[in-house]
């Protein structure tokens, strides 16, 4: 039987980060393989991980949401036959919805030799009241249908902040399990027990009706259909991105991320990443979130890339934006 682990979470929460601990420190000695869904055309996660021997199966074919039914059973019995792994671990785009995802695998676990292990929803602790605000109906998903949420950026928030984040998050879900231990304090194998908990719990909730995610209310799939309105994530969230071979300069680059972090010059930026080369032959990745970036030094990939994700785009400015770098 392999097990299946979703970890979900909204852009830019710290999936990967975590997997990337989780595959360090507590997945050692288990045949791994990971789905990752990327919201956009350019993948640019995969990269990093591969270093890690991990198999990894892309599915950009923009949202998990919209196309998961047909190509994730494509992708989860290909993988299954072809790897026979313990562990399948599921990333899905940060504006997927956690409950898709979770129907969609357990549909499959009857003729598949596969069992639904961890609901995780990774959730920035510095961000979580203003995603909830302006992105809830994909953002709460994530949260109600989550067994275990873990917090991030923790670390950078007054206990006051967090406090008042862990609220907005139980009135969601009184359930799941809570994180809030900065994950750099904890062992990776405390943090897959903390996940892997809530299995009896789980299958307890599965019994009951969704939770909505546009009202918090308890009603049948039908009923919910038929009183709200529901979006996939290609109607909200729009991505831009390139892909190319020409140098950029890491000083110009740290502008662009300055003004796509602090301004809604372009739209509202929710999440930038990407793989360049400098003039001098160096490779360099960049990440960005609302209110912060970084950029780190990276060993040499296959081509330059990058993505950006958020909602009214101005696409033909980041194309100028981004050729003058
Ligand atoms: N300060 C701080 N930064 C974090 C933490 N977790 C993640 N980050 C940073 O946030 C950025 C995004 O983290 P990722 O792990 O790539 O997030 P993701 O959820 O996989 O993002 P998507 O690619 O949008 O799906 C990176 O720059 C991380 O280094 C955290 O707990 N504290």
């Amino acid at each position: 039987m392999t097990k299946v682990d979703i970890i979900s979470g909204f852009l830019g929460a710290g999936k990967t980060t975590l997997i990337k601990k989780l595959i360090k420190e507590a997945f050692k000695d288990e045949k791994l393989v990971l789905i990752e869904n990327e919201f956009g055309e350019i993948g640019i996660d995969s990269g990093f991980l591969k270093e890690g021997g991990v198999e990894i199966t892309e599915m950009n074919s923009g949202c998990i949401c919209c196309s998961l039914v047909g190509d994730f059973g494509v992708a989860l019995k290909e993988v299954l036959s072809k790897y026979k792994p313990d562990r399948i671990i599921i990333e899905p785009s940060g504006v997927g919805k956690l409950s898709d995802v979770i129907k969609a695998v357990k549909d499959k676990e009857q003729d598949a030799q596969i069992t639904l292990n961890v609901r995780t929803a990774v959730v920035d602790a510095k961000k979580c009241k203003m995603y909830m605000k302006n992105f809830g109906e994909f953002f709460n998903n994530q949260i109600e249908n989550a067994t275990t949420i873990l917090l991030s950026r923790t670390q950078d928030i007054s206990e006051d902040k967090l406090i008042e984040c862990t609220q907005l998050i139980k009135e969601r879900n009184k359930a799941a399990t809570l994180v809030t231990t900065p994950w750099q304090d904890l062992e990776g194998k405390q943090l897959l027990e903390a996940m892997e908990s809530q299995n009896t719990l789980e299958k307890e909730l599965l019994k009951k009706e969704a939770i909505c995610s546009c009202c918090g209310g308890h009603h049948s799939h039908t009923e919910h259909h038929h009183h709200h309105q529901h979006h996939h994530a290609d109607e909200v969230f729009t991505s831009w991105g390139l892909e190319t071979p020409r140098p950029f300069k890491q000083e110009a680059i740290k502008r662009v991320l300055e003004k796509l972090s602090n301004t809604q010059a372009y739209g509202m930026i929710l999440r930038a990443k990407g793989i360049l080369q400098d003039e001098k032959g160096n490779w360099f990745c960049f990440d960005m979130v609302p209110g912060e970036y970084e950029i780190r030094q990276e060993a040499a990939d296959y081509t330059g890339r990058l993505c950006v994700i958020g909602t009214k785009l101005d696409k033909k400015g980041l194309q100028q934006l981004f050729e003058e770098c």
